[in-house]
Formats: structure tokens, C-alpha cells, sequence
């Protein structure tokens, strides 16, 4: 574990940001508030910096993680003043990709993200070698960078013809589905919300479920009894973040579509968390789903976590969202389970309703 000082931006949940850093495997020695300035800047002044790099060599730390997003100049000079590692919070979010990607689509995709991150860095560096303000990296000189940024460049155009196969599979079985008949079942929701627990409880599997933040990366699908004779495809998928930059979910967009063509998407919630904690992971979903088109006759709201906090502890919190259309579970305990396969009936069956209607043989004699 790599010992690390960190600073976040006053006003932020910092609770996220400790879970992120445990996630990604740093142990915080120290918290430092930092000032936000403008729209995904940290504000670090010249004081600031000087300040917290003295800090940084008093603890002994190896990195220093800001909580923010830093340009490329503030991360450079950070470095230069402390010695350390500076990580931002995109970094952060891709050291903790590249430790949960297990399967060869997951770490290109991560590699992608990783890659996107790194070009802008390197052409500020390079810019400061040139002018004669950076002797250079690690021992390298001007040459040996401008090679790498060039290696970057068409590795990146490389790896995007990969992921563009990955996505063209991911077509072709999800057009076998459709002629198969099987509805599918989309999981979608923040991380932590309880997906892939509840993936195991409603298809008999044992996918991995941790505290950590994305344990899921890649989607899985296996069938889930609806009732009756009624089966469907059950998806796990990628969760939510916020504030995560568009490249990141760029890269894992091809993953992130199963929940375009689901005929069912079930919004997981962690009910049990702070009702103002639920109210921003909440609506950083809506946004999300919406971006990817997803819209409402298909999105059932499903809160979790009911054993926490009780029935009287998650009806409040639906409240207080706004919410009128919803389904309480507990994953963990399986509580809920055919409350839950009834609705999503009802919604298949309205759906498949409205497509009779709307086919052309629906009016034929
Ligand atoms: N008490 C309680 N804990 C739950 C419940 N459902 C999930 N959890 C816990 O919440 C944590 C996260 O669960 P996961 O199923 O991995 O969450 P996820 O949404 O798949 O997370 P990512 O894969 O990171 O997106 C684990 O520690 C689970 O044991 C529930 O109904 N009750
Ligand atoms: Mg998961």
C-alpha cells in the first residue's frame, strides 16, 4: 500500500474520496483542503503548493492525490516542488480501472482512457523541455520524449481499431439474442449501488461483489426467471461515477450500450446511504442514462438496501427524490425478489403491447 497525502476540495464529499483511494489501494496519512476554482479546476496557488509539498516531505508520503482535476502545468509543478507522485482524481479513477480489469476488452478499454489522459501531460512536458524549464523525465531528454508522445499517438489509433471489434461482436450476439426472442435485462447504477449482487440473486451466479469501487468492469449476461415459463437476459454492467470526464466514458462506451438496447433497465440505488449522498449518486444516474439515451416507461427504480435502513428509511428517501414508480430490495438478503420480477414483467408486457399495436400485421385481417 503507497502512503499518501490527500487533498481535496473544500465543499466535496470527502467520504468518496477516501472510498477512492482505499479502492485504488493508497493509505491516506493526511487530508489538506484545497479551493475549487471554476467549472473541474482545483485551485493550488504557489502558497498552496509549497505548502503542501512541505507537508508531503514531513509525512514521508509517496504520493500526493488532489481530489480535483489539475491541468498539466499544476501537476508538473506540484511534482517539482515535492519530489512525489501527484495523482488527480481522473488518475486516480484510472489507477483503480487498471487494478479491477480482468478480461482482455476491459484492459484495452482501460488502456484507452490511460493513454487519452497521458497526451496533453506530454505535450506540456515537452513544451517545458524545449523552453528549458524540465531537464526532462526520468533521465530522458527531448528526443526520447517527443518518440514516446509519437508512440502514444498511434498506439491509441491502434487500440481504438481493437475496441471497435470488441463493439462489432457485441452487435452481432446482441442481434443472436434479439432473433432468439429472450427480452434483456439491463443492471445500471452507481458503484456500490448493489448490481452484481444483485445479478447473483437473481441468476444463481457468484460474480465477484466487494466494498470497493468497480469491482464490475465488464458485462456479464446470464438468463433470470421472470415467473411462470417467462425468462429473460440479465446484464451486469459498469457502474456510474460523477464527474467522470467524457473520454473515460468514451472508452467504456461499448460496454455502457447493453443499456441502450435493454428492454428493461433497472436503476439500482443504495437507499441506505445520507439522503443528500442518494440525491447526488441519483441523479448522477438519471444524467448518465440519459446521455445514453435511455428513457423512463423503461427504467424501473429499484432501491437497495432496504435491511439497513427499514421500509420506513427507504420510503422517505423516495420521497424526498421525487420518486413515485419504485421497487424496495435488499440484494444482500434477498428481500423483494418477486415484487421485483412482477414489475419488470409488467413492463415487458406493456412493452410488447405497444409493439403489437404499432406493427403493420397487428392491423392486417
Ligand atoms: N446491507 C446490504 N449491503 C448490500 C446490499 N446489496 C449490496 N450490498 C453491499 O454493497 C457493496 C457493493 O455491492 P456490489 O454488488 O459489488 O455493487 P455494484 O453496484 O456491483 O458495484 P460496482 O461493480 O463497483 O459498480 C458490497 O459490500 C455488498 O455486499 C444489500 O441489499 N444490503
Ligand atoms: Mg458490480
Amino acid at each position: 500500500m503507497r502512503r499518501a497525502l490527500l487533498a481535496v476540495e473544500r465543499g466535496v464529499d470527502e467520504s468518496e474520496a477516501l472510498e477512492l483511494m482505499e479502492s485504488a489501494d493508497y493509505e491516506v496519512v493526511e487530508i489538506v483542503p484545497v479551493r475549487k476554482i471554476g467549472e473541474g479546476r482545483t485551485g493550488i496557488s504557489t502558497g498552496k503548493a509549497e505548502e503542501i509539498s512541505e507537508r508531503a516531505k514531513e509525512a514521508g508520503v509517496d504520493a500526493i492525490a488532489v481530489y480535483g482535476r489539475l491541468s498539466s502545468s499544476q501537476a508538473f509543478n506540484l511534482m517539482k516542488e515535492s519530489g512525489v507522485d501527484v495523482v488527480d482524481r481522473d488518475k486516480l479513477i484510472l489507477e483503480i480501472f487498471a487494478l479491477r480489469a480482468r478480461t482482455p476488452e476491459a484492459k484495452l478499454q482501460v488502456k484507452m482512457a490511460e493513454l487519452t489522459y497521458e497526451l496533453p501531460r506530454l505535450r506540456e512536458l515537452i513544451r517545458r523541455i524545449r523552453m528549458g524549464e524540465q531537464p526532462g523525465l526520468y533521465g530522458y531528454g527531448e528526443y526520447e520524449v517527443e518518440r514516446h508522445y509519437d508512440h502514444v499517438r498511434k498506439l491509441r489509433i491502434r487500440i481504438g481499431r481493437e475496441l471497435r471489434k470488441y463493439s462489432r461482436h457485441r452487435e452481432v450476439q446482441r442481434q443472436g439474442r434479439r432473433r432468439w426472442g429472450m427480452p434483456v435485462v439491463s443492471l445500471a447504477g452507481y458503484t456500490g449501488a448493489g448490481k452484481t449482487t444483485l445479478f447473483n440473486a437473481l441468476s444463481k451466479e457468484r460474480r465477484p461483489v466487494t466494498g470497493h469501487a468497480f469491482t464490475t468492469l465488464t458485462t456479464t449476461t446470464r438468463t433470470m426467471w421472470l415467473g411462470g415459463d417467462r425468462h429473460a437476459l440479465l446484464t451486469d454492467t459498469v457502474g456510474f461515477l460523477s464527474g467522470l470526464p467524457h473520454y473515460m466514458i468514451e472508452a467504456f462506451k461499448s460496454t455502457l450500450e447493453e443499456l441502450k438496447y435493454a428492454d428493461v433497465v433497472l436503476l439500482i440505488v443504495d437507499a441506505s446511504e445520507d439522503p443528500a449522498v442518494v440525491r447526488r449518486k441519483y441523479e448522477t444516474s438519471m444524467e448518465i442514462l440519459q446521455e445514453l439515451s435511455v428513457e423512463p416507461p423503461r427504467v424501473l427504480q429499484v432501491l437497495n438496501k432496504v435491511d439497513r435502513v427499514g421500509m420506513d428509511g427507504v420510503v422517505k428517501v423516495a420521497a424526498e427524490l421525487g420518486m413515485r414508480d419504485y421497487v424496495v430490495i435488499s440484494a444482500k438478503e434477498r428481500l423483494g425478489m418477486d415484487e421485483l420480477r412482477r414489475n419488470v414483467l409488467r413492463i415487458l408486457e406493456a412493452e410488447e403491447r405497444q409493439e403489437a399495436t404499432a406493427s403493420p400485421e397487428a392491423g392486417a385481417v
